[in-house]
């Protein structure tokens, strides 16, 4: 089953570029630019880059990307970190990926401008190599005054025709509130760029409800907190929203006390559109596979369950329509030579 998901042609919509950079990459950037870290040996290092056992808090998991962001600040480490991104996606065969980033985190050198360039150059290079595409999410940090996110809101839409696709709210949910960078996203919104917000993650359902109302956000990261609230369940499915789960993140920042306590598949049985994503390859320590993997040996999920959960993720992805139905027919088509699965049952 294991090498089965792998071969399955995936994609990825929630992942963090800061939290999946690669542990000897990270050693290796350090030592060019002299930063200071924690140990030099790999193993160490992998993990001081993960989130530990005892981690109780989506406060204290956020303390995991400070070292990522400072070995990230010139256009080289970024290009590198991004193709070498897109080459770990590939070995598992995810064929369409969302990168999100905080391009305002990585300016102690570069214009803003320019991190999103040296990132674009970055999806280039592996796109060039693999057979995958990869588009753009800036992340708005809701730390930060409302009027950076109005900048990174400005920072998409000078990019939206070289494959920024969407803007993101990305940070300590509970104490900073969706609703104060509502004119970032209707700037996104107004020039016809997509939207996701952090919500319903480790603060309650009425911020899933907000993010849809005052962001018009289109996906949620997260979102398994909405349950608490059945106006909100109303309102993800009255507006078509579909949640990005990242069942494993979850666990780590304490969003869930442990994975039984996990509302995906109860979601799924509800059917509220929903995909698997690994948030933070790094800090999770985990691939997409493995993240499928679990779904099936411990929630139960089939593979032809599985394979639905995967065209869920091409019909929530920020491209257009004939691109959605181009994927989704190379995708079941590869489903059948693999799997040798009746395509009916993927209707
Ligand atoms: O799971 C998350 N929830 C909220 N914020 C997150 C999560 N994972 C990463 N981030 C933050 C930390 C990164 O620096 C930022 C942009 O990728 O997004
Ligand atoms: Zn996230």
């Amino acid at each position: 089953m294991e090498k089965l998901i792998r071969k399955l042609p995936k994609t990825e919509l929630h992942l963090h570029l800061d939290g999946s950079l690669r542990v000897k990459t990270v050693l290796e950037l350090a030592e060019d630019r002299e930063i200071e870290l924690p140990t030099a040996d790999q193993k160490g290092l992998a993990e001081y880059l993960q989130v530990s056992e005892d981690c109780d808090s989506l406060a204290e998991y956020l303390e995991k990307f400070d070292l990522p962001l400072k070995v990230m600040q010139t256009e080289k480490a970024l290009t590198r970190v991004t193709y070498e991104l897109l080459e770990d996606a590939a070995w598992e065969n995810v064929k369409y990926l969302e990168i999100r980033f905080a391009p305002l985190l990585l300016t102690e050198e570069l214009r803003p401008a320019e991190v999103v360039e040296a990132v674009l150059a970055g999806v280039e290079k592996g796109e060039n190599k693999y057979e995958l595409q990869a588009n753009i999410i800036l992340c708005c940090m809701r730390h930060q005054d409302p009027s950076r996110s109005i900048e990174t809101a400005q920072l998409a839409v000078d990019y939206s025709d070289q494959g920024v696709v969407g803007l993101d709210l990305a940070g300590d949910e509970a104490n900073f509130p969706p609703e104060e960078h509502e004119e970032a996203f209707k700037l996104a919104a107004g020039a016809g760029l997509h939207r996701t917000v952090h919500a319903g993650e480790t603060a309650g359902a009425k911020n899933v409800k907000k993010a849809i109302d005052y962001l018009n956000a289109e996906r949620i990261g997260h979102g398994i907190r909405s349950k608490e609230d059945k106006e909100t369940l109303e309102t993800i499915k009255e507006a078509g929203v579909t949640l990005e789960i990242c069942p494993t993140s979850n666990l780590h920042t304490n969003a869930v006390t442990d994975l039984e306590q996990h509302p995906i598949r109860e979601y799924y049985e509800a059917g509220i559109p929903i995909t698997v994503n690994t948030d933070n390859r790094t800090v999770s320590n985990l691939t997409l596979s493995q993240e499928y993997l679990m779904l099936y040996r411990e929630f139960g999920f089939s593979l032809a369950e599985i394979q639905e959960l995967i065209l869920s993720g091409i019909k929530a992805a920020f491209i257009s329509d004939k691109e959605q139905e181009k994927l989704i027919t190379e995708f079941k088509s590869e489903f059948e030579t693999i799997a040798g699965i009746d395509n009916k049952i993927l209707e």
